[in-house]
């Protein structure tokens, strides 16, 4: 069943924050959201350079219109902008009944205010008491309590000062502002705190990390979640949004939600491509077993270069592709995590060209090499005995040294092969790059038939 959660907040023409960064997250979650816009603001990831507010009927007038037609399961606010909005929003929500979430937001990471100074003191007293759950960092809390907060006993003092003088339900003082290892969030909820906590991220990617926590718990309440389930959840998202943050603008990237469905739907895709690319080996078993060299084959798939950290993101045969009794045979199903050799060689290929995210290492024969010319292939010969012992030292070094010098010679983008001429000790090998694994496979087939 569909479940509808309404954002009352602000633009930012960015897309960093505000109405994009809560309708984004909506989505991930898998609700669907409307919008009450309340203020349009000319704003970056540096700077909010000019800011326009609705009148406070027609910020009432959206929130009708989609209570009057689909109804709202759960509701958040972000920018107000102004006493007159925020009384309008109180009276509204206070009437309709669906659990609101108040991302307390007076200044932009930018330092610019988002609500005017005479505001604060309706939302205290008109806003909190009607708002299910509210979610101050620590200037923020310290704003709304008159306290020094500094550490997780501070924090907590103060979300039990919120509940008992404004009446909010649940207050969550986030942690992301406190020090510490941990970004620990304070929750105090019907008598009891409670902790949630992730590692800290030192991350430059910050921009809407207020809007898109508070729209995330609104997600869960829209689905019905416990409120303590709903906010456990809201802070994984929120820390994989910043991990993968949008490496874009001058000032504070912004985060990104969609990084919660992207890189699980990434991981798929990739697999099933890989599956498809076997497939295509099998049929063709007896030519691709004459490529298979002594150490044996495999062949990796790396996902999107914008969520690929580590040999995890590369999805490879476990056991590698081995020669039995004259076919091409895969050991087992892919699996990420499964190649290191090759899965090192991708990563080093897509750091420097994003669209070598595929490669297949075959014997070296001097035909094949032949062949590849004839075919027109792009080709760099890399002469293994050249390699500085430094590289060979570091975990993945050689594998680095190799593609390295391999884009060296083709002036930075891949090759279709990478001939490896080997070393003492280390057979010499072919390594087909492509943009896909059918693509590799496609390029192995024609080199061997
Ligand atoms: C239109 C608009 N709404 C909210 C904000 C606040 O976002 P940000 O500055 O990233 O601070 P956090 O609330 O995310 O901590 C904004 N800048 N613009
Ligand atoms: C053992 C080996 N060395 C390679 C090289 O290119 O030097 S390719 C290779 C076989 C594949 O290994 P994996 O399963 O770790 O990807």
């Amino acid at each position: 069943m569909w479940r509808v959660a309404i954002t009352i907040a602000g633009l930012d023409s960015g897309g960093g924050a505000g109405i994009h960064a809560d309708i984004k997250t909506f989505a991930a979650m898998g609700v669907h959201g409307a919008t009450a816009l309340t203020c349009v603001t000319a704003q970056n990831t540096y700077e909010v350079r000019e800011a326009q507010c609705l009148s406070p009927q027609l910020v009432r007038a959206q929130i009708m219109a989609v209570w009057d037609d689909m109804g709202i399961d759960a509701g958040k606010t972000g920018m107000l902008g102004t006493r007159e909005i925020i009384e309008e929003v109180a009276s509204v929500v206070g009437k309709l009944g669906f659990p609101l979430v108040v991302d307390p937001v007076m200044v932009a990471k930018s330092g610019a205010p988002l609500i005017s100074e005479d505001a604060v003191d309706v939302l205290k007293r008109r806003l909190l008491p009607v708002a299910k759950v509210v979610t101050p960092n620590k200037p923020e809390a310290e704003k709304l309590t008159g306290m020094k907060i500094a550490s997780v006993n501070d924090a907590e003092k103060a979300a039990e000062f919120i509940h008992k003088e404004y009446g909010t339900e649940i207050v969550v003082v986030k942690g992301g502002h406190l020090e510490g290892g941990e970004a620990i969030d304070v929750v105090y909820y019907r008598g009891s705190f409670h902790k949630f906590s992730t590692p800290r991220l030192e991350s430059r990617a910050t921009h809407g990390t207020g809007c898109a926590f508070s729209a995330a718990i609104a997600a869960g309440l829209a689905k019905g979640l416990d409120p303590l389930e709903a906010i456990k959840t809201a802070k994984q998202f929120i820390y994989t949004a910043i991990k993968y943050g949008v490496a874009k603008g001058k000032g504070h990237w912004p985060v990104n939600p969609t990084a919660w469905v992207e890189i699980p739907a990434e991981r798929w895709r990739a697999y099933e491509e890989l599956r498809a690319a076997l497939e295509a080996i099998r049929k063709n078993a007896a030519l691709f077993a004459k490529a298979i060299p002594e150490v044996q084959s495999n062949l990796g798939y790396v996902i999107d270069p914008r969520y690929a950290v580590d040999v995890n993101d590369v999805v490879a045969v476990p056991g590698r592709i081995v020669n039995y009794m004259g076919e091409a045979r895969p050991s087992g199903p892919p699996a990420f995590g499964a190649s290191s050799h090759t899965a090192r060689k991708i990563l080093a290929l897509v750091g420097k060209d994003p669209n070598a995210r595929s490669a297949m290492n075959i014997k070296y024969s001097p035909e094949l090499v032949e062949r590849a010319r004839a075919l027109g292939y792009k080709i760099a010969v890399v002469d293994r005995r050249k390699e500085p012992e430094e590289a060979k030292k570091i975990e993945g070094g050689s594998m680095k040294w190799v593609v390295g010098e391999a884009l060296s010679q083709t002036g930075g983008t891949a090759p279709d092969i990478i001939v490896d001429l080997g070393d003492w000790g280390k057979e010499p090998q072919i390594t087909v790059v492509g943009r896909t694994p059918t693509e590799v496979v496609e390029k192995v087939l024609r080199l061997l038939s």
